[in-house]
């Protein structure tokens, strides 16, 4: 908490209205049985001191990745992965539970079973207005999956968010070119907030938390280790790339189908 009120306070400072954390920003815990116990609800302890934190600079917080107890906790003892958003006034202003968990074997390298002690979300959330721009929340191993980016867009967003804790191996190979390539196929800002370094014995996060523009360029980029980076988002900018290569009116969804069933609203 001490590392991340730190990180706020420096970018309230610059004038940050929107501040982005990382997937499990809240802890990475060593073990299944450590993660599980220091869960808490939305109504505990420490979401409490978030909403002071956002109240105290007058920001808005995405908190990607807490691990939340929800109210299945006591028949299913297992949590949820949520993405949660605040207002500067401290109110939970969205919930989104990540939908996609990641169960992947790397042999002899990586070895994750998220669903092991997570359930999965059941709903995409609709894009929230904020002084940034419409913001569509994911998480992490979401951002393999083009359709709820696309989902997420059809429905109005102007930023995409991927609060993470990719591996080294898989982020080396797929972190930047996967957030480009979801940036320039949605034409959104796509804002990736990372864990970076040894959270603990058994585990090192890629890092590199990243801003990138619907034009695909990279605009901001964090350092290695602990630390920020700050973007401008120019929504005159998005909606001129929107204006000139229209692919959202392109599609073809006579041929392979549509994402729109999601139960968002389209927004044209
Ligand atoms: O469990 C926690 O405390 C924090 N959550 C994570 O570390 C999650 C689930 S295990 N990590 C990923 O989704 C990595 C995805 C990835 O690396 C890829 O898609 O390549």
């Amino acid at each position: 908490f001490a590392a991340c009120a730190g990180l706020v306070r420096e970018a309230a400072h610059r004038s940050a209205c929107l501040v982005f954390l990382p997937e499990g920003f809240d802890y990475i815990g060593s073990n299944t049985a450590q993660t599980l116990s220091l869960a808490e609800g939305l109504d505990g302890d420490l979401m409490g001191r978030y909403a002071e934190l956002a109240k105290e600079y007058g920001v808005w917080l995405s908190l990607g990745g807490f691990h939340e107890r929800g109210q299945d906790w006591p028949t299913t003892q297992r949590i949820y992965n949520c993405h949660v958003l605040l207002d500067p006034a401290g109110n939970i202003v969205a919930t989104y539970r990540k939908t996609h968990l990641c169960d992947v074997e790397l042999e002899g390298r990586v070895t994750m079973k998220e669903s092991s002690f997570t359930n999965p979300g059941t709903e995409i959330v609709a894009p929230v207005s904020t002084p940034a721009g419409k913001l569509g929340l994911s998480i992490c191993y979401d951002l393999r999956f083009p359709e709820i980016s696309l989902a997420l867009r059809h429905a109005g967003a102007e930023i995409l968010t991927y609060p993470s804790a990719f591996t080294v191996p898989t982020g080396s190979a797929h972190w930047e070119v996967l957030l480009r390539a979801r940036a320039i196929e949605s034409q959104c800002y796509v804002v990736a907030a990372a864990q970076t370094g040894k959270n603990h014995e058994h585990r090192t996060s890629y890092g590199h938390a990243l801003v990138v523009d619907p034009w695909g360029a990279v605009v901001a980029q964090c350092h290695e280790g602990t630390g920020l980076c700050y973007a401008e988002i120019d929504l005159d900018y998005l909606h001129r790339i929107r204006q000139e290569i229209p692919v959202h009116s392109h599609r073809r969804p006579d041929l392979y189908g549509t994402v729109a069933a999601t139960g968002l609203a389209p927004v044209p």
